[in-house]
């Protein structure tokens, strides 16, 4: 049995632990734990992690609203990986390197002229 068990319906999550077999034959110890969230990104695409929790707060943004997109976990858990992304490849980006390639307008060579002399 895997420790950890990701339902298809993409919202649960459920934690298995063995049984402690030193408690006796009598033993009510819980080994398994539900947890409803409102997404489970399991083995998903960076591009599906923006546009599942980026995408609006950005969008909402540029229509004036405050929004934060905030990373909370463990120590090697992915963090910055899902923020900054990866060098490696294009598909690889995070969250952060996002916006600014879609919604900036390129800098073309006259406008670069134009700003910096
Ligand atoms: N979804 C992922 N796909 C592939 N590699 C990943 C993924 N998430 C994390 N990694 C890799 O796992 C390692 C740890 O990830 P990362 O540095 O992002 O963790 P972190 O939560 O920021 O850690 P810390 O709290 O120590 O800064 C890195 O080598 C990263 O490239």
């Amino acid at each position: 049995m895997h420790l950890i068990e990701y339902q298809p319906d993409g919202h649960t999550v459920i934690i298995h632990q063995k049984k402690d077999s030193r408690r006796g034959v009598v033993n009510n110890q819980l080994n398994s734990w539900s947890f409803q969230l409102d997404r489970v990104l399991h083995d998903v695409s960076q591009e599906e992690v923006y546009n599942s929790v980026a995408r609006n707060v950005v969008l909402a943004a540029l229509d004036g609203y405050n929004g934060t997109v905030m990373c909370f976990g463990q120590t090697g858990a992915g963090k910055t990986y899902t923020m900054t992304g990866a060098t490696e490849s294009y598909k690889e980006r995070g969250i952060i390197p996002v916006p600014s390639r879609r919604y900036c307008p390129p800098l073309d060579s006259d406008m670069k002229e134009e700003s910096f002399g």
